[in-house]
């Protein structure tokens, strides 16, 4: 495995790959990585014959008042997470290389990014777009690889690559969770234990709709009161919504397509989201999303 720092490098280390007709496979991260990276990492160590992780905290993505300085980094853990896994190149730039002087060029992505997290993270999905654009630049990938955790970003993503004719594929992995459900996120480091204990009614709520779906209930009123009562435990809730998987918008009635319930919300100073995709037409769409 090897670890570069700067563009050129990247460039000049993905270069002969290209040349010889690798498909390259990259996996953009802020570090600090848990399995639910590494599941990204398999995916492309599966399907692709170079993977490149890149680990970034990206400043641009961070509101004023967000934990860009408190972010937690390690980034001696991860290169040897990287390297068990079967990483090939590592990219870790600084942010001058990232973001060099008189940078001023952004991507604006259009109404994916409005609702739900985009709506309490005003820019987020801009500073977003712009580094995942920009990472795209640099490494060309035939595939990305993102978590379904974050299911605006991956939907804002594929837009993005849509709309920009970048080509390669974005590919959407599961979400993975802790033994009791949790969704694994860099962010659960700063949970104290009696915090990390009441973080279960997230996904505990979320587990409740879908076992109701999957028995036949298909109103949107009933499910969302299921997710809702068990997040009496966090500090206070951003968003609870069920949103047509393709188009974020607000669902209401009876769920008739594929659709998401998107959670956000604090417990204590520590922002978490999760979600599930509940999809009438799969027999298992219960199963299949567990994620
Ligand atoms: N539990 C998870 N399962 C699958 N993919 C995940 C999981 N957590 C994060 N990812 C994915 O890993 C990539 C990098 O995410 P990131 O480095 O922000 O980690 P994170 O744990 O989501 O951090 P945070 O929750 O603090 O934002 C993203 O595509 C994200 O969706
Ligand atoms: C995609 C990403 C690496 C861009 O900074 C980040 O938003 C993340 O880690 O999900
Ligand atoms: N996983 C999304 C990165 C962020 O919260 O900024």
């Amino acid at each position: 495995m090897e670890t570069v720092t700067t563009v050129a490098a990247l460039r000049e280390r993905l270069a002969a790959s290209r040349r010889a007709g690798k498909r390259i496979g990259l996996v953009p991260t802020m570090g600090y990585l848990h399995e639910g990276h590494l599941s990204l990492v398999r995916e492309s160590v599966a399907e692709c014959d170079v993977t490149v992780v890149s680990i970034f905290v990206n400043p641009t993505q961070f509101g004023a008042n967000e934990d860009l300085s408190s972010y937690p980094r390690d980034p001696d853990r991860d290169l040897d997470l990287c390297r068990e896994a079967g990483v090939d190149l590592v990219f870790m730039p600084d942010v001058g290389e990232i973001y060099p002087e008189g940078f001023q060029t952004y991507v604006e992505p259009g109404p994916l990014a409005e609702p739900l997290c985009g709506a309490f993270r005003p820019g987020h999905f801009r500073g977003v777009a712009t580094v995942v654009a920009k990472l795209f630049n640099m490494v060309q990938p035939d595939k990305a690889f993102f978590g379904r955790k974050d299911f605006q970003q991956v939907a804002v993503v594929r837009r993005m690559a849509r709309d920009l004719d970048m080509p390669l594929e974005v590919v959407t992995v599961d979400t993975v969770r802790e033994q009791d459900g949790v969704a694994m996120s860099s962010r659960n480091a700063y949970l104290a234990a009696d915090e990390r204990e009441r973080a279960r009614c997230i996904s505990r709520g979320l587990f409740a709709a879908r076992a109701a779906f999957e028995k036949g209930e298909r109103r949107a009123g009933p499910l969302l009161e299921l997710v809702r009562a068990p997040l009496s435990a966090m500090d206070s809730v951003q968003y609870l919504e069920i949103v047509d998987a393709g188009t974020l918008e607000a669902v209401a009635g009876d769920i008739d397509r594929p659709v998401a319930i998107c959670v956000a919300g604090y417990i204590g100073k520590t922002r978490l989201i999760d979600n599930i995709v509940l999809d009438p037409a799969s027999a298992e769409n219960a199963v299949s999303t567990a994620a």
